[in-house]
């Protein structure tokens, strides 16, 4: 069994004061005895709009949300407190003016050894509700990450939006996952209704651990530079309520909303024997009907 956590906290548009939470949240995680931690999407930044977001856009390298977590990795790993890291960040995109919306794995030795590239882009324009058009500062990703070891089992990969789009979950099961993370900044609106319930059933039918790192609360309240005349700033709101869920369902630890926009801390242990004895019982992977639907996951 391994303890891993779910760090939840409330990006602004400042890399540095992101920073700062992080490696509170990093600090936390070691001193909980944690061999990985799980930061939610954008935890580099949320921007005030798809320009604000081009311009502060950073490469890894010169990124210090980044340095600062690698450098806090690093020392914690000389002190015998390793601890891995999967952070969701923004990267400039080499072939468009957009950015790419990524999650990083970062090692213990702070060395970037996986990278994601959110899939389905979230376009939408709900009544009442809100408008977003993520493709407007977002260059979508083309391809599934093939699930790779960490110290808490394989783990397999997608961020937010992608979470309603249950074949690349299901597909992620089938190239080996255990654990299924979506960091997100879910809305409001669509969190009240969806969140748990997306979260419980692509754990229900992959059967895999399901870890879900969120952003919580208002973002960008107190600006930090006013706004240009005619400039616009979307007013973004986070539902928070990270999860860790297990194969059967069960959500086993869930962070407080008390305080939303607060950064807070979730545990549990990732059992991959738990896990086998869920899949021989209900053995779904030996019982699809590729025949019948004409397409495997
Ligand atoms: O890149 C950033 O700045 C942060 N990215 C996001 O917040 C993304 C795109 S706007 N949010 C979602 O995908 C929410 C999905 C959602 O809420 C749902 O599916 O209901």
């Amino acid at each position: 069994m391994v303890l891993v956590a779910v760090g939840q906290m409330c990006s602004s548009s400042s890399l540095v004061e992101n920073a700062v939470s992080a490696v509170r949240l990093i600090t936390r995680a070691v001193s909980l005895n944690c061999k990985v931690l799980f930061l939610p999407e954008a935890a580099d930044y949320i921007a005030r709009n798809a320009a604000h977001s081009k311009e502060i856009v950073k490469p890894v390298t010169e990124s210090p949300f980044i340095i600062e977590i690698q450098k806090t990795l690093k020392k914690f790993h000389a002190e015998g407190k390793s601890i891995f890291v999967s952070v969701g960040v923004h990267e400039p995109s080499e072939t468009s003016d957009r950015v790419k919306n990524t999650l990083l794995w970062i090692s213990d030795k702070g060395k970037i050894e996986q990278r994601y590239q959110k899939v389905h882009l979230f376009d939408v324009e709900i009544k009442n509700g809100p408008i977003l058009k993520e493709s407007a500062s977002v260059e979508p990703g083309n391809e599934v990450l093939k699930p790779f070891e960490t110290p808490a089992g394989k783990l397999g990969s997608a961020i937010c939006y992608d979470i309603r789009f249950p074949e690349i979950a299901l597909r992620l099961r089938t190239l080996g996952a255990e654990i299924i993370q979506f960091p997100s900044a879910f809305t409001m609106r669509t969190g009240v209704a969806h969140w748990a319930l997306l979260g419980r059933a692509r754990a229900v039918d992959t059967q895999c651990y399901v870890v879900m790192a969120a952003q919580s609360g208002s973002h960008n309240t107190s600006a930090d530079k006013p706004l240009a005349e005619g400039e616009t700033a979307t007013k973004r709101e986070s539902y928070g309520h990270s999860m860790i869920i297990d194969p059967w369902g069960t959500v086993l630890a869930e962070c407080s909303d008390i305080l939303p926009g607060k950064e807070d801390i979730c545990l549990a242990d990732i059992d991959l024997e738990r896990l086998e004895s869920f899949r021989q019982n209900i053995p779904l992977w030996t019982q699809r009907r590729p025949d019948v639907f004409g397409y495997d996951v």
